[in-house]
């Protein structure tokens, strides 16, 4: 659906040049929700608005439903930008005209006669939960209210893709699950192809499908969601995928602890498998749960267990290398072998 290709943009002010955005080269697929994080001035706006060629990329391709954006005429751009909606951090609402009229003037510009203009803005804020407030003005809205009007100013013209510049950066915690509920609905509903950026790893653990981690205006790792979070490579996708997932051993339970400590990380079908009552029956050890985690992306189970595991030192570690065999990652944290004796198997 989008495809972008060894995209740049530099900047230059008074002799200085500043890359934006450096060889990028991005595909999202038609129906996903793709995420693009990234700290500040890691060119995530600049990225988006090289999409809907608000920002004219310095070198590149931009292509959308097959077509190349850069090669489009003035007023074939602003054509093929009504299939391109944008929502913002900021709302940009026009606070002098009401809800609806927010909305329909979204459809005036595409010349649809009044009546119609009207009926399908009354839909749209049904769509977003906003029908009581038409005649409201923007001010006596909330913030998620706001955003809202402005998701549904945004597929006014019925749109193949929405891009969102921090959608939700300026609301409080519950607010912005309530629109991340809502950008969902209207992907899967609508079957609209959403690009968000964000700052923020929790918005791309709640609703993506895809992401992409950028720092210096490049990509540094991309992939399926629940992938970066279950295996990260890249140093600041694992600083970003700790903001949301801090997986932290307490000092004092290893101090207290004895045999051999392991931690364990489970992913995908396994995060429900048997493996510990199999490890426990398949050799002569004693097992004991010491602090678990588990957290869903994309509704697939992603935990991390620690084990005290107590047997003959053979067993315990040959017990360790079955788990190695079976699971993604498996971390001996601590290894006390004074605590090893032969476990009697009932039988
Ligand atoms: N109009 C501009 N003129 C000059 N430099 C710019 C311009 N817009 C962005 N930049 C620079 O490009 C780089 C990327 O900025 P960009 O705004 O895309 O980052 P960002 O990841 O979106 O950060 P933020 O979340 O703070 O907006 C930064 O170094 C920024 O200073």
């Amino acid at each position: 659906m989008i495809s972008i290709q060894e995209l740049s943009k530099i900047y230059t002010s008074k002799n200085r040049q500043v890359i934006g955005v450096d060889e990028v080269s991005l595909d999202i697929q038609e129906g996903e929700i793709y995420g693009i994080v990234g700290y500040s001035g890691a060119g995530k706006s600049t990225l988006l608005r090289c999409m809907n060629i608000l920002e004219r990329p310095t070198s590149g391709k931009v292509y959308i439903d097959g077509i190349d954006l850069l090669s489009l005429s003035k007023k074939d751009l602003r054509k093929a930008r009504q299939s391109i909606g944008m929502i913002f951090q900021g709302f940009h609402l026009a606070m002098g005209k009401t809800v609806l009229e927010n909305v329909a003037f979204a459809l005036k510009a595409a010349g649809k006669p009044k009546q119609e203009r009207h009926d399908r803005a009354h839909r749209l804020l049904e769509l977003v939960g906003l029908s009581d407030k038409a005649d409201q003005y923007p001010a006596q809205l909330s913030g998620g209210q706001k955003q809202r009007v402005s998701i549904a100013r945004a597929l006014a013209n019925d749109p193949k893709v929405l891009l969102c510049d921090e959608a939700t950066s300026a609301l409080d915690p519950n607010t912005t699950q309530s629109i991340l509920k809502l950008l969902k609905k209207i992907n899967r509903e609508l079957g609209l192809t959403i690009v968000l950026i964000t700052h923020e790893m929790e918005v791309v653990k709640e609703i993506c499908d895809r992401c992409a981690v950028m720092e210096d205006g490049r990509i540094v790792e991309q992939g399926a969601a629940y992938e970066i979070f279950a295996s990260p490579q890249n140093a600041l996708t694992k600083r970003f995928i700790r903001t949301v997932i801090d997986f932290h051993v307490p000092e004092e339970l290893l101090k207290n602890s004895r045999g051999t400590i392991v931690q364990m990380k489970f992913t995908g079908g396994k995060a429900g498998d048997t493996v510990v009552s199999d490890l426990l029956q398949n050799y002569k050890i004693k097992g004991n749960i010491l602090h678990g985690n588990v957290d869903y992306i994309q509704e697939k189970a992603l935990g991390t267990f620690v084990m005290e595991l107590t047997g003959e030192s053979n067993e315990v570690d040959r017990a360790v290398e079955s788990l190695r065999t079976i699971l993604d990652e498996v971390e001996v944290l601590n290894h006390d072998r004074t605590a090893d004796q032969p476990v009697a198997r009932a039988e």
